[in-house]
């Protein structure tokens, strides 16, 4: 069986780019936005539920995140409907990797784990942080989100303080070396705890 690891930290922390590191160090990562890309795709599982809920979020057979951005900001509870769509599915493709994982370690990057109360189906989670005023200006040089999607994001997950302290790990994502070498550790400490299992 294999070692589940959580990786979860607010928007914009670092998830992404840490999950890449644990897979260098050779985990296996399972990412729940990237299953959602998936799922909003062509073909993807998402399509038709979201299609019957919100038929102009959907164009050319996949689901446009630009509408479901403008639908959400002129009604925050458009985002509810949309989780109670996406996280049964999600939950079933993360299931369904850890399932067929061969490696020691599997490493679930997920954004709203503690929201969702997925810490208590793994066996530890590691969160990554920096201060909010870098993950402010990371997030909004990806120019992806304006300032006010942003704010209403980060308004609907969990504050980090209570993330870090929920969390078996943390993995400060101040520089990529300094990240790196908490990945590193992590790793050889679930090693140490397997090997003494
Ligand atoms: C709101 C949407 C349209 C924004 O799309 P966009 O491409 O701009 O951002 P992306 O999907 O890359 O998400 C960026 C970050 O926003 C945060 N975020 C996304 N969805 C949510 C949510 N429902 N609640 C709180 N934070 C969220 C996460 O930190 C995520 O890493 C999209 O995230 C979405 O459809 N979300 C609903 C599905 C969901 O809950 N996904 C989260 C992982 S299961
Ligand atoms: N350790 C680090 N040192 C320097 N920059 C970093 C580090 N980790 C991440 N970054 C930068 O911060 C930005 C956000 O990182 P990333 O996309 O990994 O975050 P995320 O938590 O996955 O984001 P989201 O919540 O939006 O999915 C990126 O521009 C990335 O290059």
């Amino acid at each position: 069986m294999t070692f589940t690891l959580g990786l979860t930290g607010s928007i914009g922390m670092g998830k992404s780019t840490t999950a890449k590191m644990f897979a260098t160090e050779g985990c296996a990562v399972w990412d729940a936005d990237a299953a959602v890309h998936r799922m909003y795709g062509k073909g993807g599982a998402a399509v038709g539920p979201m299609k019957n809920a919100f038929p102009s979020a959907v164009q050319d057979g996949a689901v446009s995140r630009e509408v479901l951005k403008t639908l959400i900001q002129s009604d925050p509870s458009v985002l509810k409907q949309i989780e109670q769509i996406v996280h049964p599915l999600v939950a079933a493709d993360r299931d369904a990797f850890i399932s067929a994982s061969t490696a020691a370690i599997t490493v679930l990057d997920i954004p709203l784990l503690f929201e969702n109360g997925t810490e208590k189906t793994l066996d530890a989670v590691a969160c990554v942080h920096v201060a909010p005023d870098i993950q402010r200006a990371r997030v909004l040089e990806r120019g992806t989100m304006s300032e006010a999607q942003f704010e209403s994001i980060l308004a609907k997950q969990m504050p980090i303080a209570d993330k870090l302290a929920k969390s078996d790990y943390v993995i400060e994502s101040d520089t990529l070396n300094h990240a790196l070498a908490q990945v590193k550790a992590v790793v050889e400490d679930i090693k140490q705890r397997l090997a003494h299992a």
